[in-house]
Formats: C-alpha cells, structure tokens, sequence
C-alpha cells in the first residue's frame, strides 16, 4: 500500500515506461518495413507499428492510471499482488511485469465488479484523484473488511462541469455498464436507456473493449459506430482515440448509404412509405422482374460450327439461379458461367480443344443473348422504375403490396426525363442502399454499434443489418427520444428489422446526467409519450429546475444565459430550430459570444448532447413544431447536467405545467 509519495513515484516510472514504448515503436516502424519477408505483409507490418507508434504519441499526457487493485491472500490467482489501471497497458522495465494494466485486461474487471458482498479476492480497491497531470488524492476502500462506497471522487467524476466534447468514463464505469461492455463478441444486445444512463459512453467502451479482447478477429471486419448527426459525431469522437483506438470508423448512417447527392425533399406521406419495411419487397419485385423466361434457344457461331444452348436448359439455368437466392449479380454470374459449361461441353464433344482464349471469345459472344435474359442493372434504374410508377402495359411490382393511395404516395408527380435527371430524396438513398445489397452483397463489419436506434425506420433498419450480418449489435436508444415519423415502439420488433431476432434487451435505469430535480419535471411528460421504459432514478440528487413565464421571450433568454454565466460549465439554449436563429442574434447584440461556452442550438440537433446548464426557450414552440414535438421537448429537457431554466411567453404545453413549477 503505497502513500501518496509513492504513488507519484509511481507515476515517473509509467512516463518513463511510455517513452520507452514510443521510442521503441518508432524504431520498429524503420526496422519493420525492412524486415518483412515480402511486399504484403511488410506493409501489413508496416501499417501496425505505424498505428502503435501513433496511438503512442496521441497519448495525451495525462493520467497513467487511475485505480488500483491489491489483492488479498485467499486470491487464487493474484495474491498478495497490486495492480495500477489505466486507460492503457504501459509495459515494465527490462521486460518485467507491466508497470500499468489495461483497464480492459481480465484482471481489471474486478476493479469494477468487486464489492464488499463479492470481493473477488480483492483487499483493497483505490481510486485516485488527479489535477490536470499531478496526482492529488486518493481513496480506498477496504473491501476485505466489509467497506465499501462511491466516495467523494466518484461523484465528483459524475458531478463534474462539463466542457468541450465527450470523455470517456473508465475510471467509474458502473458495474450493469460493465456487463454490456464486456459482453462476448458474438452477443448481440439492445440496451434501452432514459437518457443520461450512458448509453453512448457504454457502446463507446464496448467498441474500446472488443477491440482488445478480440483483436484478431476484428482486424479484418472492423467495427463500425453509427450516430444520429455530425453534431453528435464530433461530440464523441475523442472517446475512443482517448482509449487507444484510432481504428473505429464513426459515421451517420446517412454518410455511410450515400451513394448519390440528396437534391430533394420527400413529403411526410411519401417518406413514412419509402421507409416501410414492404418496400423491399416492392423492390425486390422491381429487381427480379427485369429477370426474362427465355423463349428461344442461344447460338453462338464458332468457325464452322454453331453452338446452341437450348430454350429448356436455358430455363433450367435461369430458374436455379432465381431460386438459389443468391445476390442478383452472382446469380447473374452463375448464368453466364452455366450456360458457357454447356456449349463448352458441345465444342468438346466434338474435339475442339476449349482454350483460355477459346472461353474469353465464347463467353464474349454468349454475352449479349445472356444479358437479355439475366440484364445487368444500376440500382438507380430500378428505383427510376419504381417510383415512375406502373409500366404501361400495367405492370406494377407495388402491386399487391402497398395499396393505392401509398402507391401513389411515392409515384413522382412529374418524372424526370430520364434515370440522369433525377433528384433524389434521404428516403430513396435508402431504398438504393436495399437494391444495391440486393445485386452485391455490402461490405460487412465484424461489430456494429448504432446509437438513438429508435430513430432508426424500417427499411434503414435493414440498411444496418446487411452490414452486420456475419457480426454482432449493440443497439443503444430510448423509445421515449423516438421523434422520427417512423420511430420504434418496441424493441424486439426492431431488433429483428436489424436481424437480430431474440437479441437481448436490456435497461440501464440509473441516469448521471440529468439531476432528480430535472427528472421530475421530464417524467411528467414521459407519461403523455405513453411509451413502455421503465423509470429511471437519478444519481444525482442536485441540480435546480426553474421555469420563468415572461414577457419577452429573447429578454428572458438573455436574463438566464447572463445568470447561467455566473457558474461553471457550458451553457446550452435549445429552441425550436426556425426559431434558433433569432435568438443566437439577440444574444450576440448583447455581447454574447457564441461557440465559446455557449452554444444556441436547434431542438433537433441537441439529440445525445449535453450541457452543464441549459435554457429551453418556448416549450411549446418545440412541442407545436412537428408531429413527435412532446418527444423532442423531452430531449431538449434532458439535455441538463446541473440546472434547467424552462423560459416561456407563451403557455407551456399541458403536459408539462405543473401547479407548482410555474415562477
Ligand atoms: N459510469 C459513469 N461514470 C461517470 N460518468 C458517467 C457514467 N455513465 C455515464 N456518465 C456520464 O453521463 C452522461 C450521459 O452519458 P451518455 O451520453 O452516454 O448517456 P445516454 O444514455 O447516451 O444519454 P441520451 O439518451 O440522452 O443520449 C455523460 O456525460 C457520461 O459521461
């Protein structure tokens, strides 16, 4: 048990170790690239110690470690031994035991699952405490002698102000945290979260962890972190760097489909059908009929000979493909292929030796008839079809499927001229996005982790599952944050959508975000959302609601954000997005400056943000703005770390007034 001088000792020897690495890495890049035994593998060494050697020298000087574990006598495994934890391995001298050990490591998870009741073999667990890069304090808790508790350094990590983007929470990881963090590779899970539970900080570290624990079989799929907007990327895209991870590819779901420019606007009725989970079939349909029944036999001429696969084999040929659901572009491969064997079998019959050059010439010239049958196609063709509605002759693959007011829902008004002109809409990236995996299957990820899945339609639903179909979920979302047209009721439901049927759903019920006072006041609006989440109970019991009824409303927001100036921490003024714009101009024509502390953000940009103090002006206006307004107003309350100024002129919608909160 060392004091806080040896700590700090300790903590030369982890700097002095981490120099040894990176000097050690930078070496291995040189020696690397000339040691390899051939081009591909020297790169692929190359490219390994190049990204050790850079995930070494992003590592911020900060704390080497954060706990530490002494383990008592009656640990089978690890007696009498002490462990520091930090956000990575930092190797020992000469070769020795690590000086540090990855909090990922087998033997760290005590550090967040033992309790008194449970010790693990664990004596003591401590928590340090660190200003900027000195270590200051530490706290122990005894946990052989029945001690144990958050302590004051656990709820000063949780209670602290917050600025600039994300951190990550691996000092305080909570243990039903843990146990998504580190659930096996194969498991996938639903985790329904109210807000403030740490649903983003727990798919953030379970990226962090699988890649560790399975990194072998992770390097070729890779893992891939979906979020709702660029906002919220940029909030979040330190987290795993900080962890050592700079391999995660993070994106929106948007960026990731995007295969041609969104250059229109759907209406709300042709959206909700565009994203109906039926319009794969629709599409399927639209795919498959442009397959033809061949009618004619195909000849191909071949010196003095003519070869011929006859109509009955070519149908047997087309009907196998079809039938043996293979991606439209493999089937068509398999045609082509098939129909080749048997005229090759012709031509060697008959002693013609069937040459490379023989093949390339013969497949060549079968092409064309082939095509005709098995056509190659653009998926922009298909949908150009699909949405110029029923062909002339009254072929519809809609037909059956969606009925006739959503057909004509989703018909174009006036078609473009042709598949060049056409403007598409997010819906139709989708829809494209469906037909392309159709033709070929898409690249897949070994793990994918999709934040605010309830969001998340239907058919985008699929769009997620095609990439994560050899891998596992971690679906993370709250149906009471649902604020699409199409948004989830209930998670199995979607979970298959995902193509995980019987995936596991599980809660995370204590919120470190939003204190009890500011719980109170959402959870009145949480009943008229009439969703099914359990309640929540919040770790904070601090934090301060005020709601002020004012004349003015861009006075009233100014007098808040002036008074939120007094405390710590950024400020964040969320109203309804067309009515953003006013209100960033009225407090910058008081000095204000924005983009510093304080940001003035649209209601439907704040979905997974947090600030330390927040100021939601004109509840009723963000209630009022769109068809799921009640539950982007309950994001928007949500959004508050220490305290919540609800300023109105106008009456506060129903669901939110309270005989006692008006002031
Ligand atoms: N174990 C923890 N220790 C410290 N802080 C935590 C812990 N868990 C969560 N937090 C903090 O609580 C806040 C909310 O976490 P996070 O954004 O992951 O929640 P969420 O469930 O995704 O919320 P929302 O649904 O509102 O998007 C963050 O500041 C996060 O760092």
């Amino acid at each position: 048990m060392g004091t806080l001088d040896e700590e700090r000792a300790y903590v030369e020897r982890c700097r002095a170790g981490l120099r040894r690495m990176l000097e050690g890495a930078r070496d291995n890049v040189i020696v690397g690239e000339s040691v390899a035994g051939d081009r591909y593998s020297a790169e692929r060494l190359g490219r390994h110690l190049k990204s050790l050697a850079k995930e070494l020298s992003e590592e911020p000087e900060g704390p080497p470690f954060f706990g530490r574990l002494d383990f008592g006598q009656d640990s089978a495994e690890h007696r009498g031994r002490a462990y520091h934890i930090g956000r990575r391995h930092i190797a020992g001298e000469h070769g020795g035991p690590p000086v540090v050990v990855d909090w990922r490591a087998p033997v760290a998870r005590a550090f967040y699952r033992a309790g008194a009741r449970d010790p693990q073999g664990v004596a003591v667990r401590r928590r340090f405490g660190w200003s900027g890069t000195t270590l200051t304090s530490y706290e122990d808790e005894r946990l052989d002698q029945g001690e144990e508790g958050g302590g004051q350094l656990l709820a000063a990590e949780i209670e602290r102000p917050r600025v600039g983007p994300m951190r990550d929470i691996v000092a305080t990881i909570q243990p039903e945290q843990d146990d998504l963090v580190r659930a096996g590779l194969d498991v996938s899970v639903c985790v329904q979260g109210a807000p403030g539970t740490g649903k983003t900080a727990v798919g953030l570290h379970r990226a962090a962890y699988l890649l560790y624990a399975h990194r072998r079989r992770l390097e070729r799929g890779g893992v891939l972190v979906l979020g709702p907007n660029r906002a919220f990327l940029g909030y979040i895209s330190a987290v795993l760097p900080a962890l050592g991870e700079v391999d995660v590819e993070q994106t929106t779901l948007e960026r990731l489909l995007a295969t041609v420019p969104v250059t229109a606007a759907d209406g709300e009725e042709a959206a909700a059908v565009k994203h109906d989970a039926r319009m794969a079939e629709v599409l399927r349909r639209a795919l498959y009929g442009r397959v033809r029944e061949p009618v004619e036999p195909v000849a191909v001429a071949d010196g003095s000979y003519r070869w011929r696969v006859q109509v009955d084999e070519l149908r047997r040929i087309v009907e196998d493909a079809r039938r043996a659901s293979l991606p439209y572009g493999v089937g068509r491969e398999r045609v082509h292929a098939r129909a080749l064997a048997a005229v090759r079998r012709q031509a060697e019959a008959r002693g013609v030796n069937a040459t490379a050059a023989w093949t390339r010439k013969t497949a060549r010239a079968l092409a064309p008839a082939l095509d005709a049958l098995w056509p190659p196609v653009k998926p922009v063709e298909v949908l150009y079809e699909v949405l110029r509605g029923p062909a002339e002759d009254g072929a519809d693959p809609a037909r059956g499927v969606l009925t006739g007011a959503e057909r004509a829902a989703i018909t174009w008004a006036r078609p473009p001229r042709s598949v060049r002109s056409a403007r598409w809409t997010a819906a139709d990236v989708v829809l494209l996005d469906e037909i392309a995996g159709l033709v070929e299957r898409p690249r897949g990820y070994g793990h994918v982790i999709v934040d605010e899945a309830q969001d998340l339609s239907p058919m985008e639903c699929r769009a997620v599952a095609r990439r994560s179909e050899h891998g596992s979920l971690t679906v993370l979302g709250d149906l009471a944050q649902g604020t699409t047209l199409w948004a989830a009721a209930s998670w199995p439901e979607r979970m298959a959508l995902l193509g995980k049927p019987g995936g596991e759903v599980v809660a995370l019920t204590t919120g470190f975000r939003v204190p009890g006072a500011v719980v109170e006041l959402a959870n009145g609006l949480l009943e008229a959302l009439e969703v099914d989440v359990p309640p929540t109970r919040s770790y904070r019991p601090d934090g301060r609601v005020r709601v002020s009824a004012v004349e003015e409303l861009g006075k009233g927001v100014v007098a808040a954000v002036r008074e939120a100036y007094g405390f710590e921490g950024s400020i964040g003024v969320i109203a309804a997005d067309p009515g953003a714009g006013e209100l960033a101009a009225a407090l910058r024509d008081e000095g204000f400056d924005l983009g510093g502390r304080l940001s003035v953000v649209g209601a439907s940009l704040v979905k997974g943000l947090e600030y330390d103090h927040v100021v939601v002006a004109e509840p009723a206006a963000i209630a009022e703005g769109e068809r799921r307004g009640l539950n982007r107003l309950y994001v928007a309350l949500t959004r508050a770390v220490s305290r919540l100024d609800v300023v109105h002129a106008r009456p506060l919608p129903p669901q939110l007034a309270r005989p006692d909160a008006t002031g």
